[in-house]
């Protein structure tokens, strides 16, 4: 990779805010600025990132872990208090969206206007009125001043504006991804044709969907610092570990462990989940590779369960390697449990190769109660299921919760590992032809015309 194909290049980027406790605090600073009134919060520390021309990134993280200040940095709305920082190209920010709109104006003034700030020349944007105002879809309202506006017209024409200036690098802040589901798609659509004809694409989404439908890379944040950086599949899941550590409130006795992509170690995984004293009856089985060689994340608090083996069965028990779509089949989980349990519940996670979920539950999503469970004593559980989807490969992660306590929420999850078996679905001759992720399995009722009343 040489410089010229760099994007966005971040040396050791940090950045400081000061924190008043009084607001006079921070005048009082200015006038006298020998005494110190404030506090030093880093909301960035050390950031060293190369962002390849054309790459499509997610930025995750939860609430305050430096997402937006990045975005800031990088746009220059703010400055870095140390490192560098180098944009090349145009960029456009889906950030402060109309904050450069004159509220007097109208719409289509506005356009020119923002259009100029935007770096647009007045013939670039006599090019481009027509698709501008189509994008924003906004009627009549175009020549009315933006201050008569909802708040959803004037996103719309916010966007539509900042979206037609042919950026080199485009930064996208999903918080304001607003407006009704058809807008919000022609937004997504429009995104993607960007990154299609090489757009960089900056992208913070608190949605681990829109990350995967979207990105080849991810970064995760986690208070100013660079956790984990590569393909999004891995860092989503440690993000998702993350969340659900931070929605159990749980602290050191949950560990999140984050397993190498490499074959010896992911059989060190494998030992790790697996470590159950096996009994006679038991046989300790190895997940099969997962699809694509990524890291594998799981959580594990205690140790209190292990998962002893995913299998793939027939509806006669019998263990099959393949599963032809619309097949009924039972996937059947093994947890090993170290202590008792009294109301242990299980479930599985059924994503395709780019990390969508595609399909998940669980017993007590399901209405039913496996029941209290001894120490040293093997749960089995199996989901019978039919599988119409797409042929293709997919995975099957696994979680361990003890006590509902509400509608899928536990006191306590116990254990989630991701990717433990792969779900391989062969076409079925016998279905209709159809596309998409899963078969309905439509019937088809054909009315005939009925003669018009007169
Ligand atoms: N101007 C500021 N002055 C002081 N602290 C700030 C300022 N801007 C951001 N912060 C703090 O910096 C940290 C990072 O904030 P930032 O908005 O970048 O997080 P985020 O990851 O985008 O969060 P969210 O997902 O909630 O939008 C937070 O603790 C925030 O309170």
């Amino acid at each position: 990779m040489t410089s010229d194909d760099i994007a966005i290049s971040l040396s050791d980027v940090s950045k400081c805010f000061k924190l008043y406790d009084q607001p006079v605090d921070r005048l009082k600073d200015l006038l006298l600025p020998t005494k110190v009134r404030s506090r030093d919060f880093w909301a960035l520390r050390d950031i060293n990132a190369n962002i390849t021309k054309g790459q499509t990134v997610g930025l995750v993280g939860q609430n305050g872990s430096g997402k937006s200040t990045l975005l800031q940095l990088i746009v220059g709305t703010l400055t870095p208090t140390s490192g560098q920082i180098q944009a090349k190209g145009r960029i456009a920010a889906l950030l402060e969206l109309g904050s450069g709109f004159n509220p007097e104006f109208t719409g289509r003034q506005n356009v020119f206007f923002n259009g100029r700030v935007l770096g647009l020349s007045q013939a670039e944007i006599e090019a481009r009125f027509d698709q501008i105002a189509a994008f924003a879809d906004i009627g009549e309202k175009l020549e009315e001043p933006v201050k008569t506006y909802s708040s959803g017209m004037f996103i719309r024409l916010a966007f539509a504006v900042i979206i037609n200036t042919d950026p080199d690098i485009l930064i996208v802040d999903e918080a304001l991804a607003v407006g009704d589901i058809y807008f919000q798609q022609k937004c997504f659509q429009r995104i993607r044709e960007l990154r299609d004809q090489g757009v960089t694409i900056l992208f913070v989404s608190h949605e681990s969907a829109s990350v995967f439908r979207l990105c080849d890379r991810a970064m995760l944040l986690e208070h100013g610092q660079v956790v984990m950086d590569g393909e999004p599949k891995p860092v989503l899941d440690l993000y998702e570990a993350q969340m659900l550590k931070q929605f159990e409130n749980r602290s050191d006795d949950f560990q999140i462990q984050v397993v190498p992509a490499s074959p010896e170690t992911t059989a060190a995984a494998t030992e790790e989940l697996s470590t159950a004293p096996a009994a006679d009856n038991i046989a300790v089985e190895s997940p099969d590779p997962t699809p694509n060689q990524s890291p594998q994340i799981a959580v594990n608090s205690d140790d209190l369960v292990q998962i002893q083996f995913v299998r793939i069965l027939n509806l006669a028990g019998e263990e099959i390697p393949t599963v032809t779509s619309s097949e009924t089949i039972q996937i059947a989980v093994g947890v090993w449990c170290n202590q008792a349990l009294a109301d242990p519940h299980v479930g599985f996670k059924i994503r395709n190769r780019q990390g969508e979920v595609i399909f998940e539950t669980n017993t007590q999503c399901m209405g039913q109660t496996p029941g209290a469970i001894g120490a040293n004593e093997l749960l089995e559980v199996r989901f019978r299921c039919q599988v119409p989807l797409w042929d293709g490969q997919y995975t099957i992660s696994v979680g361990v919760a003890n006590e509902a306590i509400g509608p899928a929420i536990f006191r306590r999850t116990l254990i989630y590992a991701h990717d433990l078996a792969v779900l391989t679905i062969l076409k079925n001759p016998k279905d209709i032809i159809w596309a998409g992720i899963t078969n309905l399995n439509p019937t088809l009722q054909i009315l005939n015309p009925t003669t018009p009343q007169a």
